[in-house]
């Protein structure tokens, strides 16, 4: 296995809140990781702490090979091209259009003429199934699913080899989160990228997730396949994947073995 992302005995806290407790994490080269937990359980933290958003009080993370606590500024910025992030709203900027947001991490990054610019960001948009007629839209005119594409063109912008997506499907209906996980798993394939991937949604762990890591009581408590998490005797676990919704669910994974 090559750990794309290696973290260990990561505690992040606010006050005198723990929020992460001693996390151990391993995300593995071209796999699509899915991170479950309860509300406030602390996905986000460790996400925005992953990215360096946020300080850990201890451990270590290792992103691509790089150590990144006590990274230089250089260091960042240069770990920063090799990732995207889709964030929970899209977190497009109002003012620009579609095209303009996807053009903005290439514009911080790269010295490329106009028409380079305006050629790359269009086929990103393509690639994530928007068309030409909504290129130039602004956010506030696209529905939720295509702020969501829109968001990921632009994670994609930079050729990234990892990107971070915090709840994808979050706010879609059903279809438009099923045609998003599959068009997930299609770029994944097609670009060989490694995704880790924040979710609620337990469609998206069952049918796109290589492997799941829960968040509970500050820790990551269960991570593998689906299957040896659904053996998992944590509590939180077995509540939240034996639940009623979860038995419609497991069709997927008696469907998949049959
Ligand atoms: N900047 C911050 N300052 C203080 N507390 C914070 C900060 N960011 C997050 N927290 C707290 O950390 C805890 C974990 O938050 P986090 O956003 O990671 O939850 P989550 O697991 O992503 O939840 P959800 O599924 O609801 O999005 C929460 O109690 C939250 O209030």
């Amino acid at each position: 296995m090559d750990p794309i992302i290696r973290i260990r005995d990561l505690v992040v806290g606010f006050g005198d809140r723990t929020v992460l407790d001693h996390v151990d994490l391993d995300v593995n080269r071209g796999e699509i990781y899915g991170l479950v937990g309860g509300s406030g359980s602390g996905k986000s933290v460790l996400l925005r702490t992953i990215i360096g958003l946020l300080y850990a009080r201890q451990g270590t993370i290792e992103v691509l090979g790089v150590r990144l606590n006590g990274a230089t500024e250089t260091q960042r910025r240069a770990i920063n091209r090799r990732w995207g992030v889709l964030f929970q709203q899209g977190a497009l900027f109002s003012s620009l259009s579609v095209l303009q947001n996807v053009q903005f991490p290439m514009r911080e990054y790269l010295n490329l003429t106009p028409d380079m610019l305006n050629d790359i960001a269009r086929v990103k948009l393509e690639m994530v199934g928007l068309k030409s007629t909504d290129h130039d839209k602004l956010p506030s005119e696209l529905s939720g699913g295509m702020i969501k594409r829109a968001a990921l063109a632009r994670a994609l912008a930079m050729d990234p080899e990892l990107v971070f997506l915090d709840e994808p499907t979050s706010g879609l209906d059903p279809i438009s989160a099923g045609d998003f996980d599959s068009l997930i798993r299609t770029l994944q394939k097609t670009l060989g990228l490694t995704v880790f991937m924040i979710t609620h949604d337990l469609d998206s762990l069952y049918t796109v997730c290589d492997r799941v890591g829960v968040i509970a009581d500050g820790k990551v408590v269960a991570s593998g396949s689906i299957q040896s998490i659904l053996e998992s005797p944590h509590p939180w676990v077995k509540s939240y994947f034996r639940g009623r919704r979860t038995r419609e669910l497991g069709s997927h994974v008696s469907d998949a073995a049959s």
